[in-house]
C-alpha cells in the first residue's frame, strides 16, 4: 500500500455510502483505484454509486476536476451486493457508518472477522478513540483511525491514528497511499476527537456561548470569524499565529480571559513558559518555532501575498446565500 503515487494494486471497500464513504470512495475512484461501496441495502448501495458517478461528473463539468479524474469514477467506482462481496479481494477496508459506537464495534467485527489479517481496516471516527474500537476488531494490528474531512474530495487534510497495537509499517503503508492520491495525512494521537474536532468542537462550543450570552447571534459570530482569525488560518495554524501576534500578548490577553471564564479559558501553561524564557515569538526569533535568523521579513511578505490573495479570491467567489440576512454579510 505504500509510495507516494496512485498504488493501483490496492483495492479499496468502503462500507457505509452516505455522505463521507461516497466523497472518500471517489477519492480513490478518481486515482485510479478500484473502489466498492456497500450500504445497508444493495438497492442502497447502487443507488449511491449512481449519484457519485453523476456528481462527480458534475465535478467536471463546473471545472473542478479534470474530465480524466470523472471517467475514473465512473471505470473505478461500484457498488457490491452485501458486505461480503465487497470485502472480496480488497486490501483497505474504509469503515464509514454512522457515529454511533455500537454501529461502529457491529460492523467492524463483521468487517474484520470476513478479510484475513493482512487486510488493513480503517475507521473514519470523527471522535472515538481507536482503542475503543479496535477492541472489536481481530488483528487490531491492522487497524487504525483514518479520519477524512468534508467534503472528502476537496478538503486536503486526513488525520490518521494509530491505535496502541496498530503496526508501524501499517501506519507507513496508509500515509503513502493516502499521499499519493494527493491527500495531506497527519499521524496524530488517540484521543477523543484527535485534532482537529477537538479543536473544532472547542470553538463551536465557545461560539454557542456567545450567542447563549447574548453577546451576538449565529451570523455575527460567523461573520467575525469568517473575516478575522478564520482569514487567517488556511495559512497558518494556532502556534504560527501566536508565534507572529506575540506571545507575550497572548499571555497577557489571557490574564483577562482567565479572570473572566476561569479553567474555561485558562492561559496554558506552555504559553506561560515560553513568555518566562524570553520566547516571545517571530519578534524574538523564538517561541513555539525556531525562527531562521531574517525570516521574518519573508514571514511578512508570504503572510500579506497570501491574505491579498485570499481576498481577491474570495471578491471573485462572491458569499454563499445561507441567509435571508446575506446583505448583513460582507
Ligand atoms: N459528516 C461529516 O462532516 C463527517 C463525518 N465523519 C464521520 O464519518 C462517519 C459517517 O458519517 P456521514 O457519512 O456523515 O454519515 P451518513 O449518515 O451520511 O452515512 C452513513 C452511511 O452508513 C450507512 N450505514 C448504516 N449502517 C450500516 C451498516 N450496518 N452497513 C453499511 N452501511 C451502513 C447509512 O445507510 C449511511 O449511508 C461517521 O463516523 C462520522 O462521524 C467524519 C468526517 C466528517
Ligand atoms: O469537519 C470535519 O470534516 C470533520 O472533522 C468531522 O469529523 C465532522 O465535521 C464531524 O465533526 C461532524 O460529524
Amino acid at each position: 500500500m505504500g509510495g507516494q503515487r496512485a498504488d493501483h494494486d490496492v483495492r479499496v471497500a468502503v462500507v457505509g455510502a452516505g455522505y463521507m464513504g461516497g466523497g472518500i470512495a471517489q477519492s480513490f475512484a478518481a486515482r485510479g483505484i478500484d473502489c466498492v461501496v456497500v450500504d445497508e441495502t444493495a438497492q442502497r448501495s447502487r443507488e449511491r454509486v449512481r449519484q457519485l458517478h453523476e456528481e462527480a461528473d458534475e465535478f467536471a463539468a463546473d471545472g473542478l476536476i479534470p474530465e480524466a479524474r470523472a471517467d475514473a469514477v465512473r471505470a473505478h467506482l461500484r457498488a457490491a451486493e452485501s458486505l461480503e462481496a465487497a470485502l472480496a479481494g480488497v486490501s483497505y477496508v474504509a469503515e464509514v457508518v454512522p457515529e454511533r459506537i455500537e454501529v461502529k464495534r457491529t460492523v467492524l467485527e463483521r468487517i474484520s472477522s470476513s478479510v484475513g489479517p493482512e487486510v488493513v481496516i480503517g475507521t473514519n471516527t470523527s471522535a472515538i478513540p481507536i482503542g475503543e474500537l479496535a477492541t472489536s476488531v481481530t488483528a487490531p494490528e491492522r487497524f487504525l483511525g483514518v479520519h477524512w474531512m468534508n467534503p472528502a474530495p476537496f478538503v486536503p487534510s486526513v488525520e490518521v491514528i494509530p491505535g496502541a497495537r496498530t503496526s508501524p509499517s501499517v501506519v507507513e503503508d496508509v500515509v503513502g497511499f493516502l499521499r499519493g492520491i494527493g491527500k495531506v495525512p497527519t499521524v496524530v494521537g488517540d484521543s477523543p476527537g484527535f485534532v482537529a474536532n477537538r479543536l473544532q468542537y472547542a470553538l463551536f462550543r465557545e461560539a454557542a456561548r456567545l450567542v447563549e450570552d447574548g453577546v451576538a447571534d449565529p451570523a455575527q459570530v460567523d461573520e467575525v470569524v469568517r473575516n478575522s482569525f478564520g482569514f487567517r488560518l488556511p495559512f497558518f495554524g494556532p502556534f504560527a499565529i501566536a508565534d507572529i501576534a506575540g506571545l507575550d500578548v497572548y499571555r497577557d490577553g489571557f490574564t483577562t480571559l482567565e479572570s473572566a471564564y476561569g479553567d474555561r479559558i485558562g492561559t496554558p501553561r506552555m504559553l506561560v513558559d515560553q513568555v518566562e524564557r524570553g520566547r516571545h515569538g517571530l519578534k524574538t526569533g523564538q517561541g513555539f518555532y525556531e525562527f531562521a535568523d531574517g525570516v521574518g521579513a519573508d514571514v511578512a511578505r508570504y503572510r500579506d501575498r497570501a491574505y491579498a490573495g485570499l481576498d481577491r479570491l474570495r471578491a471573485e467567489l462572491g458569499q454563499v446565500d445561507l441567509v435571508e440576512r446575506r446583505d448583513q454579510l460582507r
